[in-house]
Order: C-alpha cells, then structure tokens, then sequence
C-alpha cells in the first residue's frame, strides 16, 4: 500500500544526509545567541572577546555550507522520489490493461503521473525539514530553562498559541490542496477528450463551446487559489502577532529577573534571542504547506496504485490446435451483466463469427476470450488449460487481438507491426497476408517510416493492426478488425484467414453476413447471451437472425 510513510521511506537514502544538515543548521542557530551573549558580556566587561567573534563567524559560515548541501540533497531526494513514484504508477497503469484504470480519465491519470508524483515526492524533504524546524524551539526551551525557569514557562506559553496558529493551518490546508489538484486533473481530462473528438468538434463547428467547456473549472481552480492563499495570509498575520508575543513576554519576564538580580545581562540577550527562535516557528507555514500538497499527492497516487492489475500464471499451453472453451462464463460490470453464464466449446482450428446486435455483449465475448480481462464467474481455456493459469509470455505469443480503431505503437511502421523486431521476414509475411505491404512499399521509407509521420486511411491502420497480431499461433480474435476495409480487401483479408496454414482458431465478430457466412461456425450473440451456435447458412432461416444484418 503506498502511504505518506512509504513515500518517505523511499528517500531515506537521502533523509539522513538532509536532517543531518538541517540539524546543524538548527544547531548553529542555538549557538549563535549564546556566543553573541558571551561576546556582550565580555564587551560589557571590557575583557577580551575576540575569540567569540571569531566563533561566531565560523558557526555562520558552518549554517551556510549546511542550508547548501541541505538544498542540494532535497532537490536529489525530490527527483529520486518523482521517478520511482512514476515508474510505480506508469506499470500499474500498463499492467492494468483495459479495466484496470478504467474509472480514470486520461487527462486525470496524466496529471496524477507527471504533477501530483512531483508534490508527492516532497513527502521526506518537508517532513524531515518541519522536524529539524522543531529543534530550535525545544533547544530554546531547554536553555531557557537552564538560564531561569521563569523565562522558559514564558516561552512555553507563547509557543502554545504558535503551535495552535500552524495545527489549524495544517488542517485547512490539507482540505484544498487535495481539491486544488483533483480541479486541475479535471481540467486536464477535459483536454484530453477534447483532443480525442478534435475532428468531430472541428466539424460541428463548436471550438469555441469546446473551449469554454474546457476553461469552465478555472474560476473553481482560481477560488481554490484564493482560499490556500487566504488561509496563508490568515496564519501568516496571526502568527506575525502571537510571535512577537513570545518575545515580549520572556523579555518581560527576563527584565523582572535582571532588575531581581537573578540574571545577567547578557542572559538576558541569549534569553531574547531564544525567543526570537520560538517565534520563528510561526514562519514554518511554508513547510506545512508543502506536507498538505504531498499528502494531497500521496493520495491521489495511492488511488491508481490501489486498481486491480491483471495476473498471470506460470503454465505454458501444451501444443493443440486452438480449442477455445468458456466455461459458465458471465461478466457483470456496474450491476449489470454483460456476458451471461456462456458455456461454449469452439473446435480447435476453426473460423468463428461471432454476430449480434449493438450491444449485444460480442467485444465483451472477445475480451474475456484474449484475456483482456476476467470473467466475474467461470473461466475462459485454451487447448484445456484455464487462461488464468497461463504465463504472460506464452498467452501473448499464442493469442493476438486485433481492433476496429487500432492504436497503433512504436517508432517506426516495422515496429507497429511487431514491436520487438524479431525477424523482418516474419514482419514481412505479417504485412503481405494482411495486405498492408502494397502501401507499406509506397512510403518513402517502407518499414523505417515514422509512425509519426506516415499518412494512413482507416484501412491502412486497420491492415497494420491486423499484422500486428497476425503472428499469434494458436486464437486470432478479431473484434472488427476489417470493418473500414473495402469489400474486396476485406475479401482477400478474409480467405487468407481461412485458408491460413496455421492451423489456428480465428474468432471473428463482425456485422457483415458475408464474413458470418464464409465462417465455419456462427456464435449468434444477444443481450450477453448465445442465442444459437451453428452454421450461418442454418441461421439464415431465421427471421431474428436476418434482423441482426439489417
Ligand atoms: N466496463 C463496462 N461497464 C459497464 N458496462 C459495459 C462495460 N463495457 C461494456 N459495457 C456495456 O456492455 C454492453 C455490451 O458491450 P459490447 O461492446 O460488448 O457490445 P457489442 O456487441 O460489441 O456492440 P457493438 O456491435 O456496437 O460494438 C454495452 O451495453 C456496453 O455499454
């Protein structure tokens, strides 16, 4: 579980090296009013006090050497937290696969793994700063009370009302920073969606609604602004008077005692100054608020990390010709059941349809059948071996999925095709069975192309999608992998696959009966339940199952 704590145990490597500075700092600070009292004392007593003076320059310059390494060893921690905390929520994001992250927006998610890890990653720098800040003012205390009891009650007394100004900081601050970053990833989802529909938005004419709709959380954000600001100036100001109050009342108490002969002048001094380092805490509201905004990132990591990642097994599937089995099988997402308790045994080798009406339930079916994700009840086998138990390398390399709007990844158009560039003749053979090497071959550097900069139809990215899982020896599931081919192409695409010598299952959901009909067997889904298993010829008959096509 990632906490605040975990977080800051992550940059122990560097908390030391920091507390250590701040604590020299600290110490630097407690021992310079007892050397300025020394050296009044001496001055006073025209005895010779040029050695504190010296003492006093050399704790300054110690106090500067340190606040140096400490600035330079917070930076490093910060950098070194950001990046593990990244690295942490980038693999939960990827490992989750499609459902794990699927109650997040994407802008959301971005700024949670690029802002927030940042504000997050401050969680042992400020806690480590906030404590050694402690140290001053129990010093003080301490000192106080061996210089007069009555000047340390004084400076008890004052402290309290500091303390009680940064608790009720502390806790309002905590409440926006939380909402302050929650406002900014919703803008930032809003962004993103934008950028997704920017052709439909274009086309409908609506930039500037769209604009505004992305711009319309700013005033939240600027409120969210103003408070964390006035909760700042608020604090600042009273700890501006309680502080001073600190100082008035041990110099008041410290004055009775000099007139009382109980102390020395330069006691009193040193007493004044150790008052001065009470009021001081008032001034930790910056390191306060810096705890409430990693806390507030903390969280907001700690959410991602908490998603369900998909595990795999340790098993291989044994060598089989692709027998795709669902056994009591039903997916029940947000109360409602998508799949509902299919039991299914597809021969090994064949070509499925999988048909049905808009919503029917046939992406779910091809999901649960490449392991995308799990079924809520029964489980999913292939050649006999649950896919559950199956190793992440052995179900990838044996099942390849292939999507009606592929994102296609990688550099180059190569490495679209197949990510880990094992063989351009397996990439080639990949390209030439599903038709994407005519226009591959146009480009000007064939597979080297930029990804980026290669102008593609919906066809063509479509073809690449389909190489991309072409290579998979045992299920091939294709969730309308071919719809924005043209009929002879897709044609083409479709007798490959049937004639393929594989000798691999092909699970293909389609809307076009001519695909339904060229498939060894149809799978006629409807309201997440099979309707029928047979032939489609068979079905035709069917009024219903003519319905389906339109
Ligand atoms: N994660 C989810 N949570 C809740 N409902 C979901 C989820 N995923 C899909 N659904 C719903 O499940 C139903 C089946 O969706 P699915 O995408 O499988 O339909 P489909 O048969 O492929 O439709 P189409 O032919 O339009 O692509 C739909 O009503 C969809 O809204």
């Amino acid at each position: 579980m990632t906490t605040f704590g975990s977080v800051v145990k992550h940059g122990r490597g560097w908390l030391p090296l920091i507390g250590f500075n701040a604590l020299i700092g600290s110490g630097v600070t407690l021992a310079l009013p007892t050397i300025l009292g020394h050296s009044v004392d001496s001055i006073v007593a025209g005895t010779g006090y040029t050695q504190w003076l010296m003492a006093a320059a050399g704790l300054i310059a110690l106090g500067v050497v340190a606040s140096l390494i400490d600035a330079f060893a917070g930076a490093a921690c910060v950098a070194e937290t950001t990046a593990w905390l990244r690295h942490r929520l980038v693999k939960q994001i990827v490992h989750g696969g499609p459902e794990g992250t699927r109650g997040f927006e994407t802008g959301d998610l971005v700024t949670r793994v690029s802002a927030n890890a940042t504000d997050a990653a401050q969680a042992g720098p400020a806690t480590v700063t906030a404590i050694a800040a402690v140290a001053p003012p129990a010093g003080s205390l301490v000192l106080l009370a061996v210089i007069d009891p009555w000047l340390a009650a004084a400076f008890f007394g004052g402290v309290l009302l500091v303390i009680a100004v940064l608790w009720t900081f502390a806790r309002r601050t905590a409440d926006v920073s939380l909402a302050y970053q929650e406002t900014q990833g919703r803008i930032a989802s809003l962004l993103s969606e934008s950028l997704t529909g920017i052709r439909t938005i274009a086309a409908a004419g609506t930039t500037s609604r769209e604009e505004r709709r992305i711009l319309r959380l700013l005033p939240e954000l600027h409120k969210q602004g103003v408070v964390t600001w006035r909760i700042l100036a608020r604090s600042g100001a009273q700890a501006a008077v309680v502080g001073p109050l600190v100082l008035v009342a041990v110099l008041a108490v410290g004055g009775l005692q000099l007139v009382a002969g109980q102390i020395t002048a330069g006691e009193l001094f040193a007493a004044s100054q150790y008052a001065v380092l009470g009021a001081g805490l008032g001034n930790l509201t910056g390191v306060i608020g810096e705890i409430a905004r990693a806390r507030a990132g903390v969280h907001r990591a700690a959410d991602v990390l908490s998603t369900e990642t998909i595990g795999y097994g340790t098993l291989p599937i044994p060598t089989g010709p692709g027998q795709l089995t669902f056994d009591s099988v039903s997916v029940v997402a947000g109360g409602n059941v998508l799949l509902d308790n299919v039991t299914l045994d597809l021969p090994g080798g064949a070509t499925v349809a999988v048909v049905g009406p808009t919503g029917a339930g046939k992406s779910i079916f091809a999901a649960v059948a490449a392991r995308l994700r799990d079924p809520s009840i029964g489980q999913v086998s292939l050649d006999g071996v649950p896919l559950q138990a199956v190793s992440r390398r052995a179900l990838r390399s044996a099942v390849g999925c292939a999507f009606e709007r592929p994102q296609l990844v990688g550099r180059t158009i190569g490495e679209a095709i197949e990510p880990r560039a094992v063989s351009p003749v397996r990439t080639l053979a990949a390209a030439r069975a599903t038709h994407a090497h005519d226009f591959v071959s146009r480009l000007p550097d064939g597979y080297f192309t930029s990804l980026r900069k290669a102008p593609m139809s919906g066809g063509e990215r479509q073809r690449l999608g389909l190489a991309r899982a072409w290579s998979a020896n045992r299920l091939l599931v294709l969730d309308d992998a071919t719809s924005s081919l043209d009929t002879a192409t897709e044609l083409q695409i479709s007798r490959t696959l049937t004639e393929d010598r594989h000798h691999r299952t092909r699970l293909i959901i389609t809307h076009r009966p001519a695909t339904a009909a060229r498939a060894d067997l149809v799978v006629w889904l409807d309201h997440g339940q099979v309707r029928a298993v047979a032939q489609h010829a068979d079905l035709w008959q069917n009024s219903s199952y003519r319905e389906v096509f339109g």
